[in-house]
């Protein structure tokens, strides 16, 4: 159905659609064979991507994989050893003030002047940024802190530090943002109520790069996803252009079988090798894509009509690639914190 109810075009859509397609679509962020070593150890292997303005790029990586190396990377707060980096077209020069690259940031470890309520610190960092101080009125009511606009930021809680953060992140209406671990430590609402905010900003044309390791939170938001191993990139796309590349099976929860379907199920060869072992009366099927459209129809001639498809997650993918990164098992806490994983504060 056609949005336009007659052919005389509304110049209100046409202004919309064209600042849509202005803000879809550009280039915000490339990185072109990027590297990053700490004397001998190299965080960051030979990146290549990019992320396109209006779109949400999930960083995801074990523990030490790179993930903030990239967003320091992208900030110019550290500098590559080999490659390029470009924000908005420009090239990013680490450790010079990038004024003209419109970015915001919300580190993984939020951490303020205590001693000034929230309304000081945005009122600083807008003098900082030369926004009009009027916006930080606006931002401490749009992210739910009014009440607590004149408290000093040592009585704020977890979840106030992170809007907070965020707001000043987005105080100067950047064009990419950059998000480090953003949910860690927060309640479910507070971490709805950051991926809302997120989904307004990426509709406003901003591309967001989000590190994270909350998987299921991602999946529905993300366009594409990075993942990171060792510094090196596994994969990357988006989420359906990654299931191809795994061939992870779906899982068919069967409903309402009976126990004369069950016993037929078992019976045949097809369904005995994809029925999932089960402590409940759940019956699943783990199915390659390959078999999908088989065992459907095979399903219908035992009038099992009523069953759900669950194609593999984000989870499953990640675990996927880190199964392949470490064929025998991901390694334990301790090894994690070996003499070459530890960071030794070397100069950037
Ligand atoms: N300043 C530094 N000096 C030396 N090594 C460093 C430095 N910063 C990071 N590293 C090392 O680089 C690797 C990547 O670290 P990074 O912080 O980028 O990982 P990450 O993916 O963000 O990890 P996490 O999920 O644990 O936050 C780690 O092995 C880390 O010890």
């Amino acid at each position: 159905m056609s949005h336009f109810t007659n052919n005389a075009i509304n110049p209100q859509a046409l202004t919309l659609m064209t600042k849509q397609t202005a803000a879809q679509g550009q280039v915000a962020v490339k990185a072109v064979g990027l590297s990053k070593r700490y004397a001998e150890f190299e965080a960051v292997k030979d990146l290549n991507f990019e992320v396109l303005t209006g779109q949400t790029l999930a960083l995801l990586g074990h523990n030490g994989a790179g993930k903030s190396t990239l967003i320091k990377l992208i900030l110019g707060l550290v500098s590559p050893s080999a490659g390029q980096l470009y924000v908005q077209g420009q090239e990013v020069q680490a450790k010079r003030v990038n004024a003209s690259l419109s970015l915001g940031y919300l580190p993984e470890n939020v951490s303020f002047y205590d001693n000034m309520t929230a309304h000081e610190l945005l009122s600083y960092f807008a003098k900082l940024k030369g926004v009009a101080p009027v916006r930080v009125n606006l931002l401490l009511e749009e992210f739910g802190l009014m009440a607590a606009k004149d408290k000093r930021l040592r009585t704020f809680s977890k979840g106030m530090r992170q809007r907070l953060g965020l707001a000043q992140a987005v105080l100067a209406d950047p064009k990419v943002l950059l998000l480090d671990e953003p949910t860690v430590g927060l309640d479910p609402l507070a971490s709805a109520f950051l991926y809302q905010k997120m989904a307004q900003l990426k509709a406003q044309g901003c591309a967001i790069i989000i590190s994270t390791h909350e998987l299921g939170l991602v999946q529905d938001q993300m366009d594409s996803a990075l993942i990171l191993g060792q510094g090196q990139m596994l994969a990357s796309g988006n989420l359906h252009s990654l299931r191809a590349a795994t061939s992870l099976p779906s899982l068919i929860e069967l409903h309402h079988v009976t126990p004369l379907q069950y016993q037929q199920l078992l019976s045949q060869a097809l369904f005995a090798s994809l029925l999932e072992p089960s402590a409940s009366d759940r019956v699943c099927l783990r199915v390659p894509d390959v078999l999908k459209a088989k065992v459907i129809q095979q399903l219908q001639g035992l009038k099992i009509h009523e069953f759900s498809v669950v194609p593999p997650s984000l989870q499953d993918i990640f675990h996927f690639y880190m199964a392949s990164l470490y064929p025998h098992g991901t390694p334990s806490s301790a090894a994690f914190g070996s003499a070459k994983n530890v960071k030794s504060e070397l100069v950037a």
